[in-house]
């Protein structure tokens, strides 16, 4: 089995660190590309960040589909252009936050999120509302530190990430923690150490999610509004686009 993971910015470390999380726990068998779009903001902070990122998504998406791809993982908390891209190809598309959700609804009753910025807290309110699972968060919290703090400052953020951790653990009354950002996916040992709560990460939840639905024969469906989209022209910038 082959899964293209996207990380839909363009910092070339945290698609590393997304790659090697991604691989601990592949199963034996499942090839893992971790990619990230040509163009496109370095981090996702905000609505405009994630709108643009979008783009790089698709086309990382479309690269897939002509080299053969057997599950997609978009690998931003914010889930950036999951329904495009599962218009895209027949193959799974699983975004991280979604996955974590799942996978953190299945363990426990309630959970709280650790994010970065507290402006993105918005974007994580807005998936547990489309995706059903308001009832099963509690909190979303933020750590208040930029994505990229984790590639060049990762000992503080670790620790503002383990301070905000420990907080949902006294005052929330969770069963586990979902960690809020894709760059967090090596994190996951050294926090569930020191916070003692099971803690659930969108990527490595992605790969698990993907690998089962490949092994029941499953894909994303064409029937209905995830078909492929109706060919038609694109013009400009986009014209590259025109009859998919
Ligand atoms: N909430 C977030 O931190 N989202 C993210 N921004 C990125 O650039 N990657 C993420 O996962």
């Amino acid at each position: 089995m082959h899964i293209r993971v996207i990380n839909p910015n363009t910092t070339q470390a945290m698609t590393d660190t997304i790659g090697e999380a991604a691989r601990a726990v592949a199963s034996p068998g499942t090839h893992i590309t971790a990619c990230q779009p040509k163009s496109g903001p370095v981090s996702i902070e905000s609505h405009f960040d994630e709108a643009v990122s979008v783009m790089g998504v698709i086309e990382e998406v479309l690269a897939g589909e002509r080299e053969g791809t057997d599950a997609y993982i978009i690998a931003c908390f914010g889930d950036p252009g999951i329904y495009a891209a599962r218009e895209l190809t027949r193959a799974p598309v699983i975004g991280i936050a979604e996955a974590a959700f799942h996978m953190a609804s299945l363990i426990s009753t309630r959970f709280s999120i650790v994010t970065t910025l507290p402006r993105t807290m918005i974007i994580a309110e807005h998936l547990l509302e489309s995706y059903g699972f308001s009832h099963n968060c509690r909190r979303i919290r933020a750590a208040d530190i930029p994505v990229l703090d984790l590639e060049e400052h990762p000992d503080r953020a670790l620790e503002l990430i383990i301070e905000e951790c420990l907080r949902a653990k006294r005052e929330d009354n969770i069963g586990a923690i979902v960690l809020g950002c894709g760059g967090m996916a090596d994190l996951t040992p050294k926090i569930s150490e020191a916070v003692g709560l099971p803690v659930v990460e969108g990527v490595t939840a992605a790969i698990k999610l993907a690998e089962a639905v490949v092994g029941l024969g499953l894909g994303t469906s064409k029937f209905g509004d995830l078909a492929f989209p109706r060919p038609k022209p694109f013009v400009g910038r986009f014209e590259s686009y025109s009859n998919l």
